[in-house]
């Protein structure tokens, strides 16, 4: 069996060894480069990397990317800080390097995709919807990927529903007493020492409140969506956005 040749970037960082164990014992797949801050990319190509798995941080990852497009070389990304702008130069990469793809998955854990897609179906339902995150206190971004994604993924639901703004009386509050407003709505981000990556998403109506919740007890939970990621992007030209696209959620 001919085996992917997989690279991790960011291969020293708390996803990325992760990573670098799941590759290296994954038996469709030989590692071949292990990149960190200060590894030459060039060792991608030397090293005949197919696909390269991004695990480093938003301010890192605009260059690695650009030089993987540039080089063909497929991108499975779990960075995060996406903004519109971002993803749009992602997009002029890839336009000019027909034939490479790249995933970008605000969450690899199979229940927080999950989490995201109940949430976007349940959103119509309720006239009050907020998202609570909680993460490890070395986490450099606020609110996570996820949460931001999956507040999208319920605005979206609203808008097209044709629902109002969410009630709130609030008049007088100290800075960030509300959140994060993402598209409506409210994102609060909790730090904490002992966490490691959980969300919830509080819905509301009259006399009923609905909760959906994820936990990730530990990195190892990322890895089947990791590897998942790395077999599929291959076959899937340009920018994916969102793991849920690799799992056939609808059939
Ligand atoms: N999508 C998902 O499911 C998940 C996504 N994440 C995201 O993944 C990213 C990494 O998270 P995490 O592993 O916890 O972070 P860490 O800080 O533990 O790891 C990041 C690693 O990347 C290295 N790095 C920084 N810049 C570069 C560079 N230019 N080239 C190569 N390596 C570089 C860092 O080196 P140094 O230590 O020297 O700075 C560090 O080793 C974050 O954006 C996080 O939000 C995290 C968990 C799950
Ligand atoms: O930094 C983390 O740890 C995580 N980052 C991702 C995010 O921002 O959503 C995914 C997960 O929440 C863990």
């Amino acid at each position: 069996m001919k085996k992917l040749r997989v690279a991790v970037i960011g291969a020293r960082g708390r996803m990325g060894a992760e990573a670098v164990r799941a590759v290296a014992e994954a038996e469709d797949m030989e590692l071949v480069a292990a990149i960190g801050r200060g590894d030459a990319l060039t060792e991608l190509v030397d090293a005949g990397a197919e696909v390269a798995v991004e695990l480093t941080h938003p301010d890192a990852v605009m260059g690695n990317l650009e030089f993987c497009a540039r080089h063909g070389i497929h991108g499975v990304v779990g960075t995060t800080g996406w903004t519109s702008e971002r993803l749009d130069e992602l997009n002029g990469w890839l336009a000019d390097s027909p034939g490479t793809g790249v995933l970008i998955a605000p969450n690899f854990g199979i229940g927080a995709v999950l989490t995201m897609r109940f949430a976007q179906q349940a959103a119509r339902f309720f006239e009050s919807v907020e998202i609570v995150e909680l993460h490890h206190p070395d986490k450099a971004d606020a609110p996570s990927g996820t949460a931001v994604r999956t507040a999208q993924l319920i605005a979206g639901a609203r808008r097209e529903a044709g629902l109002a703004a969410q009630p709130d009386a609030t008049s007088a509050s100290l800075a960030g007493a509300r959140g994060a407003d993402v598209e409506g709505v409210p994102v609060h981000a909790v730090r904490l020492r002992g966490l490691v990556a959980h969300q919830e998403v509080l819905f509301g109506d009259e006399g009923e409140i609905f909760t959906l919740r994820h936990d990730s007890m530990n990195r190892g939970s990322f890895m089947p969506g990791v590897l998942l990621g790395v077999r599929r992007v291959g076959g899937v030209p340009g920018l994916t956005f969102g793991l849920e696209h690799f799992m056939e959620l609808d059939g």
